[in-house]
């Protein structure tokens, strides 16, 4: 049974949510959909700022709410760590008595990070004394995760956290909720519309439109389909899990990834560094023979997996298996027909040495935050 299973309505005629999942124990699940699909719905049932009209909420092997029982435990004994986008700290408290009445709530036997752990995974120490209004919009956001992860919650339910931030302050928190993530060791249920937050931070993705769920899975896996409304997004392409191997003399990094490696243009850290690549569909080409003589850099040997006209296009998508890992490649049809790409012959995918977006994942040793390039 899915841990979260909920239907509510706003009254007839009004939105309707139909929504079940899982929210594997570890990592970040992503709640991703366009406005108005429900995502802050489902985190307020979740939460249970919000009574649903049916529904089952199982968090951490702990029932919080099912209907069919009865059963429907207030929020404050819920255990859930809230973010919101405006981080909602006590203005009239220093940073150090904001985060201390989180710890406050700590119930005695919940395990978690300590006090001195939580303001040194988020860089907080230099700023215990001041008050909220003399922080940045990305301090504050650091010191509301910190006051909900001293609480030492069942799990995190962040609503949209770096949404009111600029993207320089966006890029500033990303990496400490990234951090964040690895060293919570609870499940975070993080709404976004932003999928460069889904590339960064997600393990697990689930796809909401108009109260409903899509598809729900590995976001890696969900990146790869063709079927999906993520496909029709001018950056939808494969996310490639990497390692950097090692930085040449040339000013390339070679990136390996479970099947082959890529060249790349970016430094994101020393050799160990992993980071989460998405190589787009648009910026891929495929050749059925090997080329030779060309400035691409990036010429992976793989095999057609399967060939997906885009819908209301003159264009289709060919996935390439190289090795385990797919690469997508969105071409003309007319290419599908001039080369007679057929599956499962021996195809080329041509992949731009410059062309990656990324994000670091996990340094190579000292976990140092970084910022991506
Ligand atoms: N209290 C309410 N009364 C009536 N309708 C509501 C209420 N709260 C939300 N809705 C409607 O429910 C739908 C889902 O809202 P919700 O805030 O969950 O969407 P969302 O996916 O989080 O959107 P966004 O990304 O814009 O924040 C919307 O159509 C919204 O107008």
């Amino acid at each position: 049974m899915p841990g979260i299973a909920l239907r509510h309505d706003f009254g007839p005629g009004g939105f309707t949510l139909d929504a079940a999942f899982d929210v594997p124990d570890r990592g970040v699940t992503a709640l991703f959909g366009p406005s108005g699909c429900g995502k802050s719905t489902i985190l307020a049932a979740v939460a249970g700022l919000l009574r649903p009209r049916a529904g089952r909420v199982e968090i951490g092997g702990a029932v919080v709410l099912d209907t069919s029982r009865g059963v429907f435990v207030p929020p404050e004994r819920r255990r859930c760590g809230v973010v919101f986008q405006d981080a909602r700290l006590f203005p009239h408290l220093s940073v150090e008595t904001n985060l201390r009445y989180g710890q406050r709530r700590a119930p005695r036997d919940a395990a978690g990070p300590g006090f001195e752990e939580v303001v040194a995974l988020l860089g907080i120490g230099h700023l215990l004394d001041r008050r909220p209004s003399g922080l940045s919009g990305g301090e504050r956001q650091r010191v509301a995760l910190g006051r909900a992860l001293l609480a030492r919650p069942r799990i995190l339910l962040m609503d949209e956290p770096l949404a009111a931030l600029d993207a320089a302050r966006r890029a500033e928190v990303l990496p400490f909720l990234a951090r964040l993530r690895d060293a919570a060791g609870m499940p975070i249920l993080y709404v976004t519309h932003a999928l460069d937050e889904v590339d960064a931070l997600a393990d697990h993705l689930v796809l909401l439109e108009a109260g409903r769920v899509v598809a729900a899975g590995p976001v890696a896996a969900l990146a790869a389909r063709t079927d999906l409304p993520l496909a029709a997004r001018r950056d939808a392409g494969v996310l490639l899990d990497c390692q950097v191997a090692r930085a040449s003399e040339e000013g390339l990094t070679t990136l390996d990834f479970p099947g082959g490696t890529l060249a790349t243009t970016l430094h994101p850290g020393p050799p160990g560094t992993r980071l989460r690549v998405r190589v787009r569909a648009r910026d891929v080409a495929v050749a059925t023979l090997e080329p030779h003589g060309i400035s691409t850099r990036n010429i992976l040997r793989g095999t057609l997996a399967e060939i997906t006209p885009v819908p209301g296009t003159a264009e289709a998508f060919v996935r390439v298996a190289v090795g385990p890992s797919d690469i997508l490649a969105r071409i003309t049809r007319d290419s599908v027909a001039r080369l007679g790409l057929a599956q499962g012959m021996a195809l080329w995918a041509l992949v731009k040495a410059v062309t990656f977006d990324h994000r670091v994942v996990g340094a190579a040793a000292q976990d140092a935050p970084r910022e991506e390039d």
